[in-house]
């Protein structure tokens, strides 16, 4: 990028809604079963090759089954997809929006030939992952790299994929998070609001995953991916101490912990640490899931049903805070990043919006970001065997 843009940006002139060169948005998830039938296979997409031991499996697909099957992340992604097109639309955006997901239908693959047919040749990526990670980035990119190949196997000219930069500081995500910490407090019983403290989660990952999440600069104890996390919490916390007049105590803490025993992973999990506070003489604790974009499955059966009974066991107060959804300033939020990367790649330099201290995320993962067990090729990084 070139600083002589700095004075006579020549993409300065362009609409405030263009989004060339992009001519496609691919709203990428994790997906999720629909009906009990779909339980198995779906936890057969999601492990394919990774070592997750039977009972985790047993365990978790128990989970799926109380809740007839259903996972509520297809139907979240169907209200965020209207929300995304409608704001294109009323904000005179134009540019189509599809959706795919990594482990259920709609699948990735389809949604890219879909596109590819209908002459896509420059698509943006949204994926519902907030924070750097194997798990929530460079796996995104390696299951739109072997859907690339597989378009390619079948004699397609696939387009150009690039995918958004980690939106965890945006205030279009912060703010909502905010918001409904402050929700959450007011539901508990008023003499133990005051006092309440508010435990962030977000889903474990080993603790060799976390070390190496984000840039191979960045690295250190942790990597990025509790950096990011870190930095959400104190925001949040930050902004609902200044809201409400309250400085709270806050920890960041972890659920939905699988894999073998002896291997290392992000801790305390989430009911040890409301054992603790109960321990400790916390009145009450706000659970706060800034790891997820909307209420799935993590959501509803790790904290609404196990760590919410656990509490009750405990006798401590608990609440849970809204995920951000289809809350309108996350849509606008991702709107902004749409047109912020699209003026970047005409070669503009727009401002980038974030709130803290870490600053905007890179556009482009650079070599070796967030490394996983084996190397396998991904695509919209700086290593990507597509241009
Ligand atoms: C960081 C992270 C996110 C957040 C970023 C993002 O959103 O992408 C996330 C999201 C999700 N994880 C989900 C589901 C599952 N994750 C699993 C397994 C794993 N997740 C991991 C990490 C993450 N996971 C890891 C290190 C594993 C073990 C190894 C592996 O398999 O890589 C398993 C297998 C069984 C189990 O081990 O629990 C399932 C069923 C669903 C869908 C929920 C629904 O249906 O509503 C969603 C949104
Ligand atoms: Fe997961």
């Amino acid at each position: 990028m070139s600083d002589a843009l700095d004075a006579g940006d020549p993409a300065g002139s362009a609409a405030p809604t263009d989004a060339r060169p992009y001519d496609a948005l691919l709203l990428l998830s994790f997906g999720g079963p629909e009906g009990p039938d779909d339980v198995v296979p779906f936890l057969e997409n999601v492990t394919r090759g990774r070592g997750i031991p039977r009972e985790r499996l047993a365990e978790v697909g128990e989970h799926y089954f109380l809740f007839g099957g259903v996972s509520p992340i297809n139907a979240q992604c169907r209200v965020l997809l209207d929300a995304l097109r409608k704001d294109f639309a009323e904000q005179g955006v134009d540019l189509p929006v599809y959706w795919g997901n990594r482990n259920w239908a709609p699948y990735l693959t389809d949604t890219l030939r879909e596109m590819t047919r209908d002459g896509r040749r420059r698509v943006l990526t949204f994926a519902t992952s907030a924070y750097a990670s194997y798990s929530g980035c460079r796996q995104y990119r390696e299951n739109l790299a072997e859907a690339l190949a597989a378009l390619e196997g079948e004699g397609f000219e696939p387009p150009r994929v690039d995918k958004l930069r980690h939106f965890f500081n945006h205030p279009g995500f912060v703010g909502p998070m905010a918001e409904g910490v402050l929700a959450a407090l007011d539901t508990l019983p008023a003499h133990v609001r005051e006092g309440a403290h508010l435990a962030f989660t977000t889903h474990s990952i080993p603790t060799s995953a976390a070390d190496s999440s984000g840039p191979p600069a960045d690295h250190g104890p942790g990597g990025a991916y509790v950096a990011q996390h870190l930095e959400v919490a104190r925001l949040v916390a930050g902004a609902v101490a200044e809201r409400s007049g309250t400085e709270r105590p806050w920890q960041l803490v972890y659920q939905s912990r699988s894999g073998p025993p002896q291997v290392p992973w992000l801790e305390p999990d989430i009911c040890d640490h409301l054992e603790t506070l109960q321990a400790e003489g916390a009145p009450a604790a706000v659970m706060v899931p800034i790891g997820f974009v909307s209420d799935h499955m993590e959501v509803l059966y790790d904290l609404d049903t196990e760590a919410t009974a656990k509490a009750g066991s405990l006798g401590l107060p608990v609440a849970r805070s809204a995920t951000v959804g289809a809350d309108p300033r996350f849509t606008a939020a991702v709107r902004e990043l749409v047109l912020e990367r699209a003026a970047t790649e005409r070669g503009a330099r727009p401002e980038r919006c974030a709130v803290g201290s870490l600053g905007p995320s890179h556009d482009v993962c650079p070599v070796g970001c967030c490394p996983g067990r084996t190397e396998k090729p991904a695509a919209a990084g700086a290593d990507s065997p597509y241009a």
